[in-house]
């Protein structure tokens, strides 16, 4: 670490001062817009961006090109372990707001097993306390998309609490269809049955899943946008509860879809699988020990408060709280200290942007809908909960459609993110007003290409009206976005990059992010005539950008942050 860099991490208030930028003044507003799952991609009736009307995205692409460029969101780029990693809004984020790359989850667990440190650390040792009668349930996301969980990484934990002398074991599962196709849960039960068969034929030991659901509907609500979700799974869970029974957990997923077509992986509903007598084969008990194995935050929050506090829960009626060995993948909220035991230590991600620029005298108004509300604000932090000032910043959460699959609403609540990012900057209080737009990616994961094209258009407008209000103010703008999602809305042959059909003949509808790269494109009255993208950074990602924006407050960037993206010629 830098001198300056470790003594603002100490504290000192003169070393988080930002030294002025040479040719940009302070003083100007700047406008971030972060399109959710808008990347870019050729113009095929399966791009949904391309297909939408978005005359505000492409004046910027068209008009001032050495103001708009792409930029890499997947990857090593973004601390994924590989270029076949896919972005996602976690990871994004991240790089984003802390303009520098840090190891991710995924990276991070994939060491900690394949070293066997994972089991070394407290986190495991106080799972291992459930020993030698408890039995083990792991409860997470089965698929290997590797933005929450991937199906390697189970597997491997499977084998090693076996080796550790976990004799019984639990799965419950959530199926996925959202960061990897609809309808592949099949393959994955398949693929873990099978597993776990090996397992007990090799270690005669008594290892089985225990329930299941779709992860939309079962355990994985974030923001505390809807709590029944995180019910569901627990009844099922915890108490064995749940309005469907079945024998085996392939039968489940086919005789749930027979009984109604429209169910799809992402919301299978809540299942437990009983024995030949009608008894749940898995309930969580006092003495047994629980790993929520997912790595990823956002979506394990939730249940990660169900299993943690005893004491103060009042967000849903637990029936019965079992006195567990409970542990997360990782801590998924360091500041929370939640949960308070943790297979694999998190990212420090320290001195974001938004530190910096708090210590700078930078106001900062941020506004999204609560689906996307924590993405701009606790990940875009560094994984950090609430305000580095509550004078300097104000974020605003207008509250989502609960309860609804968005394609049923595309236009989700776009159009009041930008009326209050308006009215921030018309008010003349704010120097950095930024939103996240939802539509790109959450009607993305629905698969509906009709209802993404119309939340592509609704987003289109937002970013319109929020020019008008940017330019009115005579500020800056920069519009970028996370990952791919929207651009891209079909399978394709990896050589030919050919839409893929399945067997009856069907398109095969990707549901999932891309790995394509985003727009970023700047301007504004207040930026002067001369800042242009340099030319020397072709690989440039995500974490580039925010030296960029610190530079059009009038500052130059950290030290240690990645480069900015512009350059200022005379
Ligand atoms: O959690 C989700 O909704 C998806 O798995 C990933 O989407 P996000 O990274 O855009 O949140
Ligand atoms: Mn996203
Ligand atoms: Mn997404």
């Amino acid at each position: 670490m830098a001198a300056a860099a470790a003594a603002a991490a100490a504290g000192g208030e003169e070393e988080w001062k930002l030294p002025p930028h040479p040719k940009i003044p302070k003083g100007k507003k700047v406008t971030i817009i972060i399109l959710d799952g808008w990347g870019e991609n050729i113009p095929d009736r399966f791009n949904a961006i391309a297909v939408a009307e978005t005359p505000a995205m492409d004046h910027l692409k068209t008009t001032a090109p050495e103001r708009w460029r792409l930029l890499k969101a997947h990857g090593p780029a973004v601390g994924l372990p590989s270029e076949e990693d896919m972005g996602n809004s976690e990871v994004g984020h991240n790089a984003l707001g802390a303009g520098r790359i840090f190891k991710q989850g995924a990276a991070l667990v994939d060491t900690a097993l394949s070293s066997g440190s994972i089991y070394a650390g407290e986190g495991f040792k106080y799972v291992k306390e459930a020993l030698p009668d408890g039995t083990l349930h792991l409860i997470g996301l089965l698929s290997d998309g590797g933005v929450h969980s991937r199906y390697d990484q189970l597997k491997a934990l499977l084998k090693g609490c076996i080796e550790q002398g976990f004799k019984r074991i639990r799965v419950h599962v959530l199926t996925d269809g959202r960061d990897v196709p609809d309808g592949s849960s099949y393959q994955f039960v398949e693929m873990l049955e099978k597993d776990l068969e090996e397992l007990r034929k090799q270690y005669g030991v008594d290892v089985q899943i225990a329930s299941g659901g779709g992860r939309m509907a079962v355990t994985m609500d974030r923001y505390e946008n809807d709590w029944d979700v995180v019910k569901r799974g627990w009844d099922a869970q915890v108490l064995g509860e749940a309005p469907h029974q079945f024998n085996d957990c392939l039968e489940a997923l086919k005789k749930l879809k027979e009984e109604d077509p429209n169910v799809n992986d992402q919301y299978y509903p809540p299942f437990v699988i009983v024995d030949d007598k009608g008894k749940p084969v898995g309930p969580i008990q006092d003495g047994d020990a629980v790993v929520t194995f997912n790595f990823r935050a956002d979506r394990m929050l939730m249940v990660a408060q169900a299993f943690d506090n005893e004491k103060n829960f009042d967000k849903f009626d637990r029936v019965h709280f079992p006195k567990v060995k409970y542990a997360g993948m990782l801590q998924y909220d360091a500041d929370l200290n939640l949960p308070q035991h943790y297979l694999v230590s998190p990212p420090q991600i320290d001195r974001t942007s938004g530190e910096y620029l708090v210590h700078n005298g930078i106001k900062t108004f941020v506004c999204s809908e609560t689906v996307k509300f924590g993405h701009v604000t606790f990940i875009w932090n560094g994984n950090r909960s609430g305000q580095f000032s509550e004078t300097l910043e104000k974020y605003v959460e207008i509250p989502s459609d609960q309860g609804i699959s968005f394609n049923e609403k595309p236009k989700m609540k776009s159009k009041e993110i930008a009326e209050t990012a308006c009215e921030a900057l018309l008010s003349g209080e704010w120097d950095q007003v930024r939103v996240n737009l939802p539509n790109g990616d959450m009607v993305g994961h629905t698969g509906d290409l009709d209802a993404t094209v119309i939340g592509c258009s609704v987003a289109d407008k937002c970013v319109q009206q929020m020019l008008d209000a940017t330019e009115k103010v005579g500020g800056i703008f920069l519009i970028t976005s996370d990952h791919g999602n929207a651009e891209d809305m079909v399978k394709r042959d990896p050589k030919t990059g050919q839409p893929l059909k399945d067997k009856n003949g069907n398109y095969q509808i990707l549901t999932s992010h891309t790995c394509s790269p985003v727009p970023i494109a700047i301007g504004g009255p207040g930026l002067p005539k001369g800042v242009r993208f340099r030319k020397d950074l072709p690989n440039a990602g995500l974490a580039n950008v925010a030296a960029t924006f610190i530079n059009f407050h009038g500052f130059e960037s950290p030290k240690d942050y990645e480069p900015t993206l512009i350059e200022v010629v005379d």
